[in-house]
């Protein structure tokens, strides 16, 4: 149950809305983690705070909605547990948390290529500010790649120890 004031007039008016959220597991305070997810409004992003949150953490959402969308998540939009931040990861944030997953990124050619400066500040400054973060309050990081860091790879499927075939000036360097 959510109360929302909302003003009418002069004085403010009560307005009780039922609130249905998908069921959440309890966690106690010890194995309840604040969780981060950059680009929590996108696919992978979505389906992963749906996870997090049914299994009782804490998650804030940090997405500037290049190709994200607020419906992907609005289904937690009031729960005590959930937070939706309209921020881009190139600029610092500021928050405290045990854990972030950080997959804010354009993901596909024609995002990716819009505006390849831009990607190329949302991978590296970006990344570069989710690490800072990190590593200033102590949280684990994981950091969602892509296949392209193998560029235009001459082994299939590629091991961790391979080190690609890439084109740093081609088409898709900015996002490599
Ligand atoms: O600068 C940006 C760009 C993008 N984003 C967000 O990042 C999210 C990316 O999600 P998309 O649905 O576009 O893509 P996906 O979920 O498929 O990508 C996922 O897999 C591939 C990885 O490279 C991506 O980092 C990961 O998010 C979107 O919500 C988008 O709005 C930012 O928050 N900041």
């Amino acid at each position: 149950m959510l109360m929302k004031e909302t003003p009418s007039c002069s004085n403010y008016q009560h307005i009780t809305v039922s609130q249905k959220y998908p069921p959440v597991k309890f966690l106690s305070e010890k194995d309840r983690k604040r969780i981060l997810i950059t680009g929590g409004a996108g696919f992978v992003g979505s389906h992963l705070t749906d996870k997090l949150m049914m299994d009782g953490h804490e998650v804030t959402v940090v997405d500037n909605f290049f190709t994200g969308r607020k419906r992907n998540v609005e289904h937690w939009i009031g729960h005590e547990n959930f937070e939706l931040i309209n921020h881009d990861v190139v600029e610092p944030l500021y928050i405290e948390v045990d854990q972030i997953y950080h997959l804010a990124s354009p993901a596909s050619p024609p995002n990716y290529m819009y505006n390849p400066i831009k990607t190329l500040k949302t991978n590296t400054i970006g990344t570069l500010n989710m690490l800072g973060l990190a590593k200033r309050v102590g949280a684990r990081l994981l950091l969602a790649s892509t296949s392209e860091v193998y560029g235009d790879p001459e082994v299939h499927h590629q091991s961790e120890d391979y080190w690609g075939h890439l084109n740093p000036i081609g088409p898709r360097a900015c996002y490599d």
